[in-house]
């Protein structure tokens, strides 16, 4: 009967797609598994089209049109079951909020704190100058065999985003001077067995805590079939956030001046204490700050990772080159020990290329964002069910042949194209998504990128360590497992002083 039903009676049965992934949720779920979910879906569109049925209640599209209706303004649609991942303390956060209106009241607070003003703006400024200063000095302490990027690219994400949400007192993180400690919390990003635990979580959920929440024997028995060692993904982070939270609340309440350092924390902090309507908690506060470095660690430092990498390759000496012609033009009075002020962020066109280009093919969030709408609505031509679960990916948006010659070609200069061209592919770039739930740190982040590719060009050229001039990165986002699908995989860009 299901069969029949999820077939021949749904009202999504006209929507072109594989029978398979129309019968059943575990088709899709074994491509995640496999780690190419994104990849495969893409692969569909390839074959059926912008609108294609990919599991009994889950519709993809890849249109302008549906992005507006899905994500744009005044949109019906609301964060799916899945963002329940990304709750803390069973607290939830920007990145979580199911309802509109908390989302808009907790998104009004942060605003200010996280606009483009602020970012290119002291307090701000001066931490992001400072860490790229000490990413500079991190490189050149290194030996002359080159530097591992993945890692040390880590760093500078947790240190700067730990900076600009706790201050530099109570929870920034000294990872590039080498505490172990912070160090460690990467541990948390890094491991790979994190991509198993959100699938158990996500597809077996009762199980997945039945099994974590087992004690004494029963523990021992199940311990090797846990997906993810205990503690679980993402403790050490949360754990940080909590005790920075305690510190900072307790040291502000005999602070006269509690704009420590411009902090995010700081932000909420006064409107904790203001106790207005729906006042921000202890947990809260933890839960929205632990998400925060969670949203701009790796994203910053796989974004960073590819573009370096990328730029590395041989083939890609031509870019790399007006690369570096662009920003050894720059006055040299502006630069201070070799970094340049933040404000030069937007001026440096060729930068800004590199990034957009970094970020359109190895965007770091290039996963379907799933939505879904109390109410029915039509979509591209189709009636879409009241619950139906839609959704859109940057991945395939990037890849549209139509917009993007060459798709899969890393190329900076497309981003110089005469402006019509350039203004309809700005309409597919999604790496930092849109309408309401955009991305909240874009500006911090593309400061942060900007000042650090401009301070690195000034004073090296990159290559690739010899040997690997033919393999990819892989890095691991949300559930997957993405690196340039044109290179077999793995790995090691190394970062040499310029002769
Ligand atoms: C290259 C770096 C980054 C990229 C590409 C990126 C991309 C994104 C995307 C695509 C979303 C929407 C996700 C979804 O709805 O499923 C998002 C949301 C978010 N990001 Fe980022 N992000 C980056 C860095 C950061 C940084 C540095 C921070 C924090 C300082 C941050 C904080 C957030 C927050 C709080 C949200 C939730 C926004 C909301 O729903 O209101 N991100 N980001």
């Amino acid at each position: 009967y299901q069969t029949i039903k999820r077939l021949l009676i749904s009202p999504l049965r006209n929507i072109p797609g594989p029978k398979l992934y129309a019968l059943t949720k575990w088709r899709l779920a074994l491509d995640e598994w496999q780690g190419k979910r994104t990849r495969t879906i893409h692969q569909l569109h390839q074959l059926y089209g912008p609108v294609i049925r990919i599991g009994p209640n889950e519709v993809h599209f890849n249109s302008l049109t549906a992005m507006r209706l899905i994500y744009g303004p005044g949109a019906a649609f609301e964060l799916t079951e899945f963002y329940r991942l990304f709750e803390a303390y069973g607290k939830q956060n920007l990145f979580s909020f199911a309802s509109s209106r908390q989302h808009a009241d907790r998104r009004r607070l942060l605003a200010h704190a996280y606009s483009k003003t602020s970012v290119l703006k002291n307090p701000f400024g001066e931490v992001v100058e400072g860490k790229v200063r000490q990413y500079l000095r991190y490189v050149d302490g290194q030996d002359s065999k080159g530097i591992e990027l993945f890692t040390s690219l880590h760093y500078f994400a947790l240190d700067t985003v730990s900076h600009v949400l706790y201050g530099a007192r109570f929870g920034s993180t000294s990872a590039m001077a080498g505490d172990d400690s912070d160090r460690a919390l990467l541990g948390d990003i890094f491991d790979p067995s994190r991509r198993k635990l959100i699938w158990f979580r996500l597809h077996l959920e009762l199980l997945t805590e039945w099994m974590y929440t087992q004690t004494g024997i029963l523990e021992k028995l199940i311990r090797p079939f846990l997906p993810m060692k205990k503690p679980v993904t993402y403790s050490g982070v949360r754990q940080h956030a909590l005790q920075s939270w305690k510190d900072f609340s307790l040291a502000a309440s005999t602070m006269e001046d509690t704009t420590e350092d411009g902090a995010i924390i700081s932000v909420m902090f006064r409107y904790h204490i203001s106790q207005k309507d729906g006042y921000l908690q202890d947990l809260e506060i933890a839960s929205e700050c632990a998400d925060h470095l969670l949203g701009g660690v790796d994203t910053t430092a796989n974004t960073l990772m590819f573009l370096l990498w990328a730029l590395s390759l041989p083939v890609n000496r031509k870019y790399q080159m007006k690369l570096i012609e662009e920003v050894t033009k720059l006055p040299g009075e502006v630069f201070h020990d070799g970094v340049p002020p933040v404000a030069l962020a937007d001026k440096m066109v060729y930068v800004n290329a590199v990034i957009k280009e970094a970020l359109r093919i190895y965007t770091p969030n290039p996963a379907t964002q799933p939505r879904s709408s109390p109410l029915n609505s039509t979509i591209d031509d189709y009636v879409i069910p009241a619950r139906t679960v839609v959704g859109m990916s940057a991945y395939s948006l990037h890849r549209n042949e139509q917009v993007f010659e060459e798709p899969l070609k890393f190329d900076p200069d497309r981003w110089l194209s005469p402006k019509p061209t350039v203004v309809e592919m700005n309409k597919w770039f999604w790496a930092f998504s849109s309408g309401a739930r955009t991305c909240t740190g874009k500006n911090l982040v593309m400061t942060e990128m900007t000042t650090l590719v401009a301070a690195i060009y000034r004073e090296y050229s990159t290559s690739i360590v010899p040997g690997f001039e033919d393999s990819t990165p892989v890095v691991t986002s949300r559930f997957e497992l993405f690196h340039d699908e044109t290179m077999s995989c793995m790995e090691k860009v190394g970062m040499m002083p310029k002769p």
